[in-house]
């Protein structure tokens, strides 16, 4: 019984927010963009994907199970993914368990791939991100693949656009390349996530009723029937990008957050420019808007930046920890938990935020103060589920640790 190995590799990848958006392809395909885009990725230990592979000579057939349930792997971006990481698969030789498999084998022995998202999938915190670059950075590694995190960006690009910037910490900019193949449309590291670590993100997930277009669906439209996305992707967001890595480079708070929240307002104008319009925020995204222009107005500087994807969740970029404490004192003002809440799981992350805002039981939350710069002194409880507190974070990490690995090491199937 010779062939009963089973070999297993097991990866951690972080999810990312864009602080200047990919919104409109001109290879659907392939999933080549209208215009580059840069993000922030976000700290993998608040959210991130797990994902274990195993090869082995027992297995029939490719099969995956997310989040515990086996999903189909038919779909034309799995596929593409699997077929472009097969293709660049090398020879791979494990003495100690009696392991050989040449570079040709790799095109008939088939693949287990269990992966976990530590936060929810399809809720708009960009799951397909993290979980397409975990899939290709762990088989790239189960097949001893020669490329590159930026070479492997162009094939977790073909699973999902916006995963190609899950490859790296930090700031990543996706360049949209030039080439009908798309090999030179891939994501490189602005700075890595140690250069600016005074920045807090608080992520307010806001309830929502309805289901929001799909972004691939939602793109197409735009593509086909928004002017103002042409004159975004070839006047706007090219001088925006060059300003963005700029204030990246120079810790220039005040030039960042302009720009996010400029570039988020665009994309969400350009939605709205679309045939038939689409509406991705809701009246609890505008009321975040509006708290935090009033704030940033009031002050001498910007103390927060806000964006939002395709779907009303926010995603508040504060300076430094200061202005998160003061920040969160304002969202817990006018988006109280439900009274049968508890306060620490409204508040997920680290929650050394939460201390910091003198935080502590939900009276503390009940005796907050309407922040001064506003009219508005309403309170809109239950309007936002639950707030997520993180930080810039790394990129793909191996887990060693065979314990983490989601995939039983005798039978590939999951534990
Ligand atoms: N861990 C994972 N591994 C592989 N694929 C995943 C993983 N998690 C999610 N996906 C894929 O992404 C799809 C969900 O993507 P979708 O764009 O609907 O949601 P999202 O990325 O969580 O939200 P949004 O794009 O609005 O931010 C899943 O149906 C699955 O195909
Ligand atoms: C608004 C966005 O989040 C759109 C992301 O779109 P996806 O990457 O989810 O779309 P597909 O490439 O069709 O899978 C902006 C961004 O992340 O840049």
């Amino acid at each position: 019984m010779a062939d009963t190995w089973v070999r297993m590799v097991t990866a951690q990848t972080p999810t990312n927010i864009a602080v200047i958006k990919y919104w409109g392809k001109r290879d659907e395909t392939l999933i080549l963009p209208v215009n580059d885009s840069i993000s922030v990725t976000l700290d993998p230990n608040d959210l991130c994907t797990t994902t274990t592979v195993a090869v082995s000579p027992t297995f029939d057939q490719d099969r995956m199970w997310l989040n515990g349930k086996e999903i189909s792997l038919s779909g034309g971006r799995f596929q593409s993914c699997l077929k472009e990481i097969r293709a660049r698969a090398c020879e791979v030789e494990d003495e100690e368990k009696a392991i050989k498999i040449a570079k040709k084998d790799w095109e008939k022995l088939h693949l287990h791939i269990a992966s976990y998202n530590n936060f929810p999938t399809a809720a708009g915190l960009a799951s397909s991100a993290a979980g397409f670059a975990c899939l290709v950075f762990s088989l790239a590694k189960l097949m001893n693949a020669k490329e590159d995190n930026s070479e492997l960006s162009a094939i977790a690009r073909q699973g999902s656009g916006s995963a190609c910037r899950s490859l790296f910490g930090g700031f990543v900019k996706w360049t949209m390349g030039k080439v009908d193949n798309g090999s030179d449309s891939l994501a490189i590291q602005v700075a890595d996530e140690k250069h600016w670590d005074d920045l807090v993100i608080i992520i307010a997930v806001v309830s929502s009723r309805m289901k929001e277009t799909s972004s691939t669906t939602g793109m197409r439209d735009t593509v086909e029937t928004s002017l103002l996305l042409q004159h975004r992707a070839k006047e706007v967001v090219p001088k925006r990008i060059v300003e963005m890595e700029e204030a990246i480079k120079n810790r220039d708070f005040a030039s960042f957050a302009r720009l996010t929240c400029s570039d988020s307002n665009q994309f969400h104008a350009v939605c709205l420019d679309t045939q038939p319009p689409i509406f991705y925020m809701n009246d609890t995204s505008h009321k975040i808007i509006n708290c935090v222009e009033k704030w940033n107005r009031s002050e001498e500087t910007p103390q927060v930046a806000y964006t939002f994807d395709a779907g009303p969740n926010a995603v508040l970029i504060a300076h430094n920890r200061k202005a998160a404490a003061q920040l969160m004192q304002k969202l817990l003002y006018y988006f109280p938990p439900n009274s049968d809440t508890d306060i620490n799981s409204y508040v997920a992350g680290d929650k050394t935020i939460l201390k910091d805002a003198g935080i502590e039981e939900m009276k503390d939350v009940e005796s907050l103060q309407p922040p001064p710069e506003s009219k508005d002194t309403s309170r809109y409880k239950g309007d936002v589920s639950y707030f997520i507190c993180t930080r810039p974070g790394r990129g793909p990490v191996l887990l060693v640790d065979e314990s983490k690995a989601l995939l039983d090491p005798k039978t590939g199937l999951p534990k």
